[in-house]
């Protein structure tokens, strides 16, 4: 039996404590290659099961990288990055997409979007390269119209293409894709820049309804430090990370 699965059968101290951390990353350092070098090092970070953390950080400060590297788009130089116990550091690229479409909800700052799908389709996407969450999402058409209409959304829009949609419409597809068959972990890159004060407060009432119901754990990109008493926590790029920049 795997450590994984043990640890899911288990009720055991040490093992509630691995369920406990979703995301652990230790000693960590990365650069992007090129004539402007740039160095992030990390030597420890972590999350908790339901936690909701605010990272802050100047523009140039690494969080879009330290986000890249948490969803396994690119890989450490060195150290670890543990996702509900797996080192994904050591799956292969193909074996990391899998495990990202499986565990990881995404929102992205421009939310990405399939403009020419509609709104079902873009929310079941992540789906389809992931058949553990597909099963935990049960009947993924009736996940996908119940999270609609969760967050707001009318009947009729589940069926329009996404290019049509407002965008406050399109945020709330963005959420509802990135919480389709509860992933223990959502990434959201600074998802408010574009909105104004009030879209800003009802977006994150709708992720904070959602992550509290499901015990999800939320790691979130701003610049905005207003932000920050919605949060469980506020972490600065630079209290966790040391960055160098080198131009060769
Ligand atoms: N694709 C890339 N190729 C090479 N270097 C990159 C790449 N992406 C980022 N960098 C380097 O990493 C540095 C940090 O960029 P990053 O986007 O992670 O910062 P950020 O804190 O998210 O900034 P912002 O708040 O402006 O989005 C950049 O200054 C740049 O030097």
């Amino acid at each position: 039996m795997t450590l994984n699965a043990l640890h899911q059968r288990s009720n055991c101290g040490t093992c509630s404590e691995v369920e406990a951390t979703v995301l652990e990353l230790s000693e960590v350092s990365f650069h992007w290659p090129g004539r402007a070098r740039f160095t992030l090092s990390l030597r420890e970070f972590a999350l908790k099961r339901g936690e909701t953390v605010l990272l802050l950080g100047e523009s140039g400060s690494g969080k879009s990288t330290l986000l890249s590297l948490i969803c396994g788009t690119i890989l450490p130089n060195m150290g670890k990055i543990r996702i509900s116990g797996t080192d994904v550091t050591r799956l292969s690229g193909g074996a990391r997409d899998r495990f990202r479409a499986e565990n990881i909800g995404v929102i992205f700052q421009q939310f990405n979007l399939l403009p020419f799908g509609t709104v079902a389709d873009n929310i079941l996407l992540p789906l389809q390269f992931a058949p553990g969450r597909r099963k935990r999402a049960g009947n993924a058409k009736a996940a996908a119209a119940a999270l609609c209409s969760e967050l707001g959304l009318p009947k009729d829009v589940f069926t329009a293409k996404a290019h049509t949609l407002s965008v406050g419409q399109q945020q709330r597809v963005a959420v509802a894709r990135a919480l389709i068959g509860h992933p223990h972990l959502i990434i959201a890159d600074e998802p408010t820049s574009a909105l104004d004060a009030n879209s800003q407060a009802a977006f994150l009432d709708l992720l904070f309804q959602q992550t509290s119901a499901h015990e999800t754990t939320l790691l979130m990109v701003s610049h905005d430090p207003r932000l920050a008493e919605r949060f469980d926590r506020v972490v600065r790029m630079e209290e966790i990370a040391q960055i160098e920049r080198a131009v060769a």
